[in-house]
């Protein structure tokens, strides 16, 4: 399903008018939904359509109207702080992964108008959690922390967003770290309760999202470079 609708917007997209280029990404897309027939399958069709659209968007260099910033390819995984290319590293946690508060994670960040540049389900190893939240090693509560996000009984599932400001207002959309401070319209202020299990996690400046993402997506292809058909009416000034 989420394939087939990726295909006719990648066709219905004007820099997308090479059927055969489109066809074949399309095809791409739907073998890896077909083959996770999931939410993740979703994920892998986001991938392969965000790569053909920024193949397609290398290819046609028509972009001429001047009072829109388009994206500029030559990203480094950690995004351009203060630009259109902020980028910043969101995860869902594995309570938020088990009540089935993934998509409404995503969907809060996509309807915003923010894009979607990487995207993983793990349980992370115990190392990685533990440099993740390395501030913290001293507090009491570290080592419950630790467990819980890497015991396996649910999964995390990590995203890298790009944006104009989405470090700051990313953290903004997430709310107080205590639910019981998060502000109503906040995802933890209207889905949880307690600080230990407030839902997701979100990097709290420029540098604390160029560790993490380096950290959760160091590989190499697991940031995708991609661009919106829509960019001039999502995050052009006039
Ligand atoms: N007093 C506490 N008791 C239990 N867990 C806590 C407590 N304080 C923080 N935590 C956990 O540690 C995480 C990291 O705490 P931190 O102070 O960095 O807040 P945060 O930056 O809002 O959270 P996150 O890093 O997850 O986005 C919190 O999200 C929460 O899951």
């Amino acid at each position: 399903m989420f394939s087939r609708s990726f295909a006719s917007a990648l066709r219905s997209t004007s820099v997308l008018r090479n059927k055969a280029v489109t066809r074949g990404f399309a095809n791409q897309a739907r073998r890896s939904a077909a083959s996770t027939k999931s939410l993740y399958g979703y994920a892998a069709a986001l991938a392969v359509a965000g790569s053909a659209t920024f193949a397609a968007l290398s290819m046609d260099k028509k972009n001429n109207a001047q009072n829109v910033i388009y994206s500029d390819s030559q990203v480094p995984i950690h995004g351009k702080p203060g630009t259109v290319q902020e980028r910043t590293f969101i995860a869902v946690k594995p309570d938020g992964v088990q009540r089935g508060l993934v998509s409404e994670v995503i969907s809060r960040f996509e309807r915003r108008g923010y894009k979607l540049v990487g995207l993983k389900l793990l349980v992370p190893p115990t190392d990685l959690v533990k440099q993740h939240y390395a501030d913290l090693s001293s507090k009491p509560f570290f080592n419950g922390l630790v467990d819980y996000m890497t015991n396996g009984k649910a999964p995390v599932v990590g995203m890298v967003w790009e944006g104009p400001d989405v470090i700051k207002q990313g953290r903004a959309m997430v709310g107080a770290t205590n639910p019981l401070s998060a502000n109503p319209g906040t995802i933890r202020g209207d889905f949880c309760l307690s600080v230990g299990r407030n839902i997701v996690h979100g990097s709290d400046s420029a540098e604390s999202a160029q560790t993490e993402i380096g950290l959760w997506f160091g590989g190499k292809g697991e940031v995708v470079d991609w661009s919106f058909g829509n960019e001039e009416w999502v995050i052009s000034a006039n």
